[in-house]
């Protein structure tokens, strides 16, 4: 352990030169790397960063006043993926440095109510430059990777750290075997939303809804009275001055709200009618054979639901209507104001070639409201193990839903799905994004967001300007700011 202390220090240390950051380090409880995460192959890199520790920014030295405490100025030792390795390693100055100095938004300085969908009407769509540079995940070796197209740094930057049980560095066939796969991971983000504009109109051209009504929220039928309750108490106590705690007593003990622990909230949402609505629905559309983009490259078979065209109907009114509500006031460290979100559909099947499980990670999201809408399974439980910023919790929440039931949760909560052992299980995830909240702070890669055009389908809900340094480095990103920032159908 003494060892795995002064091997921290000492990467501390090295290339910390500025004098106006400071660092305090913290020893663990117990080592943050656990075997559950990682297997025995990588062990040799481990000592790097035995411990969890709390880091200032440099520039957070000047908070914006309303900046949430939820991060309290901490980068968190995450012990479970690698992307807080590589940013530890950029903001100890041992990676490249951010491409230039983003101003603030008008709207994000300015405004001083929320700031409402409205606003982003007609402001192009855009996404942090580290979904193209950061976190290529390498399952044969189960490790992300950084790559910013630049085979030799990449070389170079994982030289040392590539080594097998025994210490021994994996052979340069194994090292070009990764580049290879980042290599191409990192094209197919590129090509994504060029792809997904293309899907679009396909769909648009020839798919023939089963259910149209599906598409346009009707309160009453689509959602549970319990839930409709209570997200009219939670709003009337965004006026009233006694404070929520009394009303969420309240909605506990008459069971229209869980707290399953602090931050971790369940309740009904949906109908059984409308989860057998937009279940026919979807697998009416998946019948069809149209391609669609998955969700993520551990979910295959679910939908990315902006582009079956579920938002201006029926998710743009849930979101901003009811779910911003219930995030605002449960919780409240998170979100200053929903004003984008990512919606698609999971789904898990033990028959063979369905997904079954999903690794341990926390969302691209302030708020994530996940709903069960269908399935009979066993397993399947999604475990929660706390904020990434924070210390990992001993023993994970479990969560086994029913059908048109949630969990309310911080898009930061360390979550995965454990997998399912018989059954199908199917849900639909709404990733719900604070623009206030990100523009100060890239979730993904835990650096001011540096932030390049794309198109709707992939806007990650920043509304700070394009950071022009990183558009020039990464001009081969596919959509172009011109053809596709049309936001009208996602917001209009
Ligand atoms: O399997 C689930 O219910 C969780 C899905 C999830 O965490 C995600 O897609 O981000
Ligand atoms: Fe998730």
């Amino acid at each position: 352990m003494t060892l795995d202390i002064l091997a921290n220090l000492a990467y501390f240390c090295r290339g910390h030169t500025c004098g106006t950051s400071f660092l305090i380090c913290l020893i663990p409880k117990r080592s943050i790397y656990d075997l559950r995460f990682f297997p025995p192959a990588l062990m040799g890199i481990q000592v790097i960063y035995p411990f969890r520790q709390t880091h200032w920014f440099t520039w957070l030295e000047k908070p914006p006043p309303t900046r949430p405490a939820r991060l309290g100025g901490k980068c968190h030792g995450l012990s479970l993926t690698s992307r807080q390795r590589g940013q530890l390693a950029s903001d100890m100055g041992l990676t490249q440095g951010r491409t230039g100095e983003l101003p603030r938004s008008d709207a994000s300085v300015m405004a001083s109510s929320q700031p409402r969908k409205e606003e982003l009407s007609g402001s192009s769509a855009h996404m942090c430059e580290c979904r193209v540079t950061h976190n290529f995940f390498v399952r044969s070796v189960g490790m992300h990777f950084e790559y910013d197209g630049d085979d030799a740094e990449f070389r170079h930057r994982y030289a040392g750290q590539l080594v097998d049980g025994d210490g021994d560095a994996l052979s340069s066939l194994v090292v070009a075997g990764i580049l290879a796969e980042v290599r191409q991971q990192r094209a197919e983000r590129l090509q994504a939303p060029e792809e997904s504009l293309a899907r679009v109109q396909r769909i648009e051209e020839s798919y023939r809804r089963l259910h149209p009504e599906v598409y346009t929220i009707d309160p009453k039928a689509f959602l549970a009275e319990s839930f409709l309750e209570l997200v009219e108490v939670l709003r009337g106590c965004q006026t009233s001055l006694r404070g929520v705690s009394s009303s969420l007593e309240d909605l506990k003990s008459r069971g229209l709200l869980q707290e399953k622990r602090p931050g971790l909230w369940t309740f009904k949402v949906f109908t059984e009618a409308f989860c057998d609505l937009l279940e026919t629905e979807l697998a009416n559309f998946a019948a069809s054979g149209l391609p669609c983009t998955a969700p993520n490259t551990m979910n295959r078979h679910g939908v990315i639901l902006a582009e079956l065209g579920f938002y201006p109907g029926l998710l743009n009114p849930l979101v901003y209507e009811y779910v911003d509500v219930l995030a605002g006031q449960l919780l409240p460290d998170h979100t200053e104001g929903l004003d984008s979100y990512r919606a698609f559909t999971v789904l898990y099947d033990a028959a063979a070639d369905g997904d079954r499980d999903l690794a341990l990670h926390y969302d691209n999201a302030e708020v994530t409201l996940n709903v069960n809408i269908g399935g009979s399974w066993a397993g399947g439980q999604v475990a929660f193990y706390g904020l990434a910023t924070e210390e990992e919790s001993d023993t994970p929440a479990d969560i086994s839903l029913q059908r048109g039931h949630s969990v309310l949760h911080a898009g930061l909560d360390m979550h995965k799905a454990l997998p399912i052992t018989s059954g199908r299980r199917h849900n639909l995830v709404i990733w719900c994004r604070s623009s206030r909240v990100r523009n100060q702070l890239c979730p993904m890669c835990f650096r001011q967001p540096c932030v390049l055009p794309t198109c709707k389908y992939f806007d990650e809900g920043f509304t700070v300007p394009p950071c022009r340094l990183a558009c020039e480095k990464h001009s081969e990103t596919g959509c172009k700011p011109d053809s596709c920032h049309s936001d009208e159908d996602l917001y209009g």
